[in-house]
């Protein structure tokens, strides 16, 4: 059986370089380009890259998929920093090349993903429901796209259940005290040297408390997440976002 042919766009950053050792030591794949910041994106088409993971920065993300979607290379995404508009931008290129899959997860660590999952189902049990994220400081985005998708499934976890607004009485003095109000739900970015990637969802309810932690310790906690995402993502054409939906969790 022939290999998998993918290239690393970011490759010489943090996740992006434990990313090619990964996929060097896949066997059913073959490393075809490994790209940095200044490399020409079309590497990948002369290497016949079939999948492209993309792990660089979000102000070079559009560009590179934009240049993949044209050239119906598949794209396994790890990028943060997606907005409706980013979104909305992605599904019109992909429109015109229908064969072509782009998987874009926030998280590729499994602890993370079911972390979401639980703290979408707790969500409507609890009158309030709050994430603190806490990364290494040289994180480029915050809040981190891990804590944004978990605040807005919650949301919607709890919209979905008709909960109220979540009781809150501050009055803040200092702007920035309570976090970010993502979708109504406060998120708290933390940025410490010798952390790498850990999320904590407090919920709060009459008389108890639940708290689900993730801690990512090592970017190896990511990486079965990117070569499950380069398996499947050429059988899955269009926008998939999330890991979760590549994974049987019921
Ligand atoms: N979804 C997930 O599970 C995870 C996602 N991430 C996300 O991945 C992204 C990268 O994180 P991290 O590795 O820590 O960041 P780094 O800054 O360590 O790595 C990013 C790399 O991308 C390079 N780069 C920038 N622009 C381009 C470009 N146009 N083409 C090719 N390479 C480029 C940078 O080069 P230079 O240094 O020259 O700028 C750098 O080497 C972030 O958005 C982060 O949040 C991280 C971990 C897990
Ligand atoms: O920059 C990081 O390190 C990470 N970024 C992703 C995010 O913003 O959620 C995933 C993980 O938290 C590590």
């Amino acid at each position: 059986m022939s290999k998998l042919r993918v290239a690393v766009l970011g490759a010489r950053g943090r996740i992006g370089s434990e990313a090619v050792r990964a996929v060097e030591a896949a066997d059913d794949m073959e490393l075809v380009a490994a790209l940095g910041r200044g490399d020409e994106l079309e590497t990948l088409t002369e290497s016949g890259a079939q999948v492209v993971v993309e792990l660089t920065t979000p102000a070079s993300v559009m560009d590179n998929l934009d240049f993949c979607v044209r050239h119906g290379i598949h794209a396994v995404v790890g990028t943060t920093g997606w907005t409706d508009e980013r979104l909305a931008q992605l599904n019109t290129w992909l429109a015109d090349s229908p064969e072509t899959g782009v998987l874009i997860a926030p998280n590729f660590s499994i602890g993370a993903v079911l972390t979401m999952r639980f703290a979408e189902q707790a969500a409507r049990y609890f009158e309030s429901v709050e994430v603190v994220e806490l990364h290494h400081p040289n994180k480029a985005d915050a809040p981190s796209g891990t804590a944004t998708r978990t605040a807005q499934l919650i949301a919607e976890a709890r919209r979905k259940a008709g909960c109220a607004p979540q009781p809150d009485a501050t009055t803040t003095a200092l702007a920035g005290a309570r976090g970010a109000d993502v979708d109504g739900v406060p998120v708290h970015a933390i940025r410490l040297r010798g952390l790498l990637a850990h999320q904590e969802v407090l919920l709060g309810g009459e008389g108890e408390t639940l708290t689900i932690r993730h801690d990512s310790l090592h970017h190896s906690s990511f990486m079965p997440g990117i070569l499950l995402g380069a398996r499947r993502v050429a059988t899955t054409p269009g926008l998939t976002f999330g890991l979760e939906h590549f994974l049987d969790l019921n």
